[in-house]
């Protein structure tokens, strides 16, 4: 690649990229693919949160759990299996997943692809200009002839709460990195990071206690959702307790144990809390004052990824930064979109913003699939039910008990597991599925092609699914909207 430098200390290239996770890589990756000269800013590791401290070492965490409810699922397999997990297997296992904490394989791929790496911490300094800080103090300038892509993801949330700071919480990122298990854990959250990680330290060992304020688990979801996971986790041995507010936390020195008080009073001791009550952009300290925009806030987008407040057009918000859709695929997706947004503009194309157009990510509003990696597993695409109807559509909502499938009963003994579509009756074709139980994660693309491709019903009907197979709920749903 050929940078400009200039005389002032400046270097320009067509983009520059701010934050080299995995939706600032795959932007990295569509520009430079596009022709364009193109920088990524990172200020810690290549890769973001999703390689070190969310995604990789979370599901790291979870497999071993899976498998081992695999094996213990069927007669014949079940007699092999002795003891619960080998917690040093898994955190060792998991600590490759976050190849230690070091990125020097993905700054290779990053030079592999031609693209360059300036580390440091970078600002929005006016249209189109960037200033670096490096980790040696000095500060250095970046111009961009054609684009500047903020993808500096989230953080966790930590609630304002009296003792909180002194008692040294968990957020997600000692939740996945811990080398230890934690005898005893409060988690406080009934969302994705929550569930997910009292399923996986309950699994390794500790004593878990899962604090909810709301009504139910996972919220966003169909409600049977979070009540298979409720259950399961207490059959596990954790306690999950809805309806509670904590009030305080109290840690007397760093190597004694916390406490946390609820509203009322009532006091729970654990070594460890673990907070998982959110996420907020990283855009604090970002220089967003520079070009207008308010320090510290979500980037409000077009289906392009552009910056809608900026003018111009030449700053793009991708990934967790613009609240679309907090998902690496989702990030990734946009990644494309607003990739081959810039190259199109670069190269005085017009834009396709039609709906499911090259330019528009139609799926952050139609079609965004998710996996929640609990016991059973959640897979869900598109609306719920609730949201379907708030959002004034009429439609049918189909269910099928997954356990009356022949290949889910053969997958495992007693197998529970639920699946739930919506059908929008004045489009014909589905506009959302829910699955819960062991496996389902692997059924969702196929759900997730039947919403984003806008499948009609009647055309679905002839997708015949394997005999015997968990997919053959598809059969039987259908079966039931036709009769
Ligand atoms: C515990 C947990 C588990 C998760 N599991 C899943 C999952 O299984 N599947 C899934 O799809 N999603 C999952 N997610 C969500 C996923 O991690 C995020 O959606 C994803 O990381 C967003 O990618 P991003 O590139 O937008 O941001 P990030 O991954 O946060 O990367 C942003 C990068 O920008 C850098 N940066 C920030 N500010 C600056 C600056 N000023 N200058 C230079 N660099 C900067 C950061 O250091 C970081 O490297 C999980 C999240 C959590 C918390
Ligand atoms: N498998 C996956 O795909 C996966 C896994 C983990 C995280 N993620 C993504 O990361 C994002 C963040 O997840 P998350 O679980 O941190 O956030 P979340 O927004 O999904 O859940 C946070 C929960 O904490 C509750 N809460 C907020 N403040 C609270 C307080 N003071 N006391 C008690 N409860 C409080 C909220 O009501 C909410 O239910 C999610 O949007 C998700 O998409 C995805």
């Amino acid at each position: 690649m050929s940078p400009s430098p200039q005389s002032s200390g400046t270097t320009t290239y067509d983009v520059i990229v701010i934050g080299a996770g995995p939706v600032g890589e795959n932007l990295a990756d569509r520009t430079r693919a596009a022709g364009l000269t193109t920088v990524v800013v990172e200020s810690e590791l290549i890769g973001g949160e999703c390689s070190y401290w969310a995604c990789m070492p979370s599901k790291a965490l979870l497999r071993p759990v899976a498998a081992l409810a695999g094996a213990r699922g069927v007669a014949g397999s079940r007699e092999a299996v002795s003891g619960g997990l080998d917690a040093a297997a898994v955190l060792a296992r998991r600590d490759d997943f976050a190849s230690h904490w070091k990125d020097d394989g993905q700054a290779a791929w990053l030079e592999s692809v031609d693209v360059d790496l300036v580390r440091g911490e970078g600002r929005l300094d006016g249209p189109r200009q960037v200033v670096v800080r490096t980790p040696e103090g000095t500060e250095r300038t970046l111009t961009a002839r054609h684009a500047v892509a903020v993808c500096t993801g989230s953080r966790a949330v930590l609630p304002e709460l009296p003792g909180l700071d002194e008692a040294h919480p968990w957020t997600s990122r000692e939740a996945t990195s811990s080398p230890a298990v934690p005898g005893r854990l409060v988690v406080v959250g009934g969302g994705v990071v929550g569930v997910e990680m009292a399923t996986a330290w309950r699994a390794l060992g500790s004593e878990v206690t899962l604090l909810v304020r709301g009504g139910q688990l996972l919220p966003r979801m169909e409600p049977f959702a979070g009540e298979s996971v409720a259950t399961s986790l207490t059959e596990a041995g954790a306690v999950v307790r809805t309806g509670v507010d904590v009030a305080a936390v109290r840690r007397e020195s760093p190597s004694a144990p916390v406490t946390v008080i609820l509203e009322g009073g009532e006091e729970i001791e654990a070594d460890e809390v673990l907070f998982a009550t959110g996420r907020a952009p990283r855009t604090d300290g970002l220089g967003l004052e520079t070009v207008g925009l308010t320090d510290g806030s979500w980037l409000e987008v077009d289906d392009s990824c552009r910056v809608t407040a900026v003018d111009g057009g030449w700053l793009y918000a991708v990934g967790d930064v613009n609240h679309r859709a907090l998902l690496t695929h989702q990030g990734k997706y946009q990644a494309r979109i607003a990739g081959a947004a810039i190259g199109a503009i670069a190269a005085g194309r017009p834009l396709d913003t039609s709906p499911w157009g090259p330019h528009t990510a139609t799926a952050d509003v139609a079609a965004v699939p998710q996996v929640v990696f609990t016991e059973p597993e959640i897979a869900s695409v598109g609306l719920t039910s609730q949201e379907a109807e708030r959002a004034g559509r009429r439609i049918r909502v189909i269910d099928h008990d997954l356990g009356r499938v022949a290949g889910a009963s053969l997958y495992a003994d007693g197998y529970r597991g639920q699946a739930r579509i919506v059908i929008d009756l004045d489009r014909g074709h589905l506009i959302g599925a829910t699955f819960t139980g062991p496996g389902v994660s692997e059924l969702l693309q196929s759900a997730t092609m039947a919403v984003a491709g806008e499948i009609p019903v009647d055309r679905l009907w002839h997708a015949v699914p394997a005999y015997p197979t968990i997919s053959e709920v598809w059969l039987r749903l259908l079966e039931t909207y036709r009769q």
